[in-house]
């Protein structure tokens, strides 16, 4: 039997006590599985480890994270310093992701990793989307359960004659929302997939990537099995995963 396609989960970076540690939210590894792979969660590399990690990869998962990408990678200060910040996943998520496209591996991002995506690819961040004139609030509710933060916020509108539209089949779908950053400006070579009613891209697309790609501005990883939105996107993801294992692993696999 084949083994499972290798999905890649970079680590956000927490400090627990006094010490620090390399931590992935378990909904997003859940998700990872939902889509029939085997989820591995890995800790900050080095630049020039990026290269032999990605020869393992049949696919990556960027998460979401109450971080944000500092401001410094689009050009700008930060605007509020009370929010949380992961320099240490900038460091190697930003260069990873162009290789992951480059490569051609199947690639999903979620929340921060839309955000990283866009930023990577030379795009920037509204840094507070409720301030900008004529946006709407899109941050979920705080301090509530999360059943509400990660609730049904918003429709969005799928962009006709994209990916989204075709894996989704739909014109509209409703969507959770908790998020305070957004894009701003859309980096050089992405397709808008989707927008929000107040016009913030809520789904984009590399145009030249030759795998799956879809960077999108929701959670869909929130209880994903109990959602047939959520589950055709995983289920179109996994189903890239195990193209891109049956093209590039070609070894005859061992016995167990
Ligand atoms: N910090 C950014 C990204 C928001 C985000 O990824 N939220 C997810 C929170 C935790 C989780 O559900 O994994 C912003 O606020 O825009």
């Amino acid at each position: 039997m084949k083994r499972k396609p290798v999905v890649l989960i970079p680590a956000c970076n927490r400090v627990l006590g006094q010490h620090p540690f390399h931590v992935a939210g378990k909904k997003y590894v859940e998700a990872v599985r939902l889509a029939g792979c085997l989820p591995l969660v890995v800790p900050s590399l080095a630049a020039d480890e990026i290269d032999d990690l990605l020869d393992a990869a049949d696919g990556v998962l960027l998460t979401g994270s109450p971080s944000n990408v500092h401001p410094v990678h689009f050009g700008e200060e930060v605007h509020d310093t009370a929010l949380p910040l992961d320099p240490e996943r900038d460091t190697w998520t930003l260069p990873l992701i162009p290789q992951v496209i480059q490569r051609g591996i199947p690639l999903f991002a979620i929340c921060r990793g839309f955000q990283e995506a866009n930023v990577a690819l030379g795009g920037s961040l509204h840094q507070a989307v409720h301030e900008v004139p004529g946006q709407r609030d899109h941050r979920g509710a705080k301090d509530a359960a999360p059943e509400v933060t990660y609730g049904m916020a918003h429709p969005v509108d799928v962009m006709p004659g994209g990916l989204l539209e075709r894996v989704l089949d739909a014109k509209e779908i409703t969507v959770n929302s908790v998020h305070g950053q957004g894009v701003n400006r859309l980096a050089p070579g992405l397709r808008v997939e989707a927008r929000a009613p107040d016009g913030l891209v809520e789904a984009f697309t590399v145009e030249k990537a030759t795998a799956f790609n879809l960077c999108v501005q929701w959670h869909p990883e929130w209880q994903a099995a109990t959602n047939p939105v959520s589950m055709k996107l995983f289920t179109a993801f996994g189903d890239a995963c195990r193209t891109y294992r049956d093209r590039h692993r070609t070894a005859p696999e061992p016995d167990r």
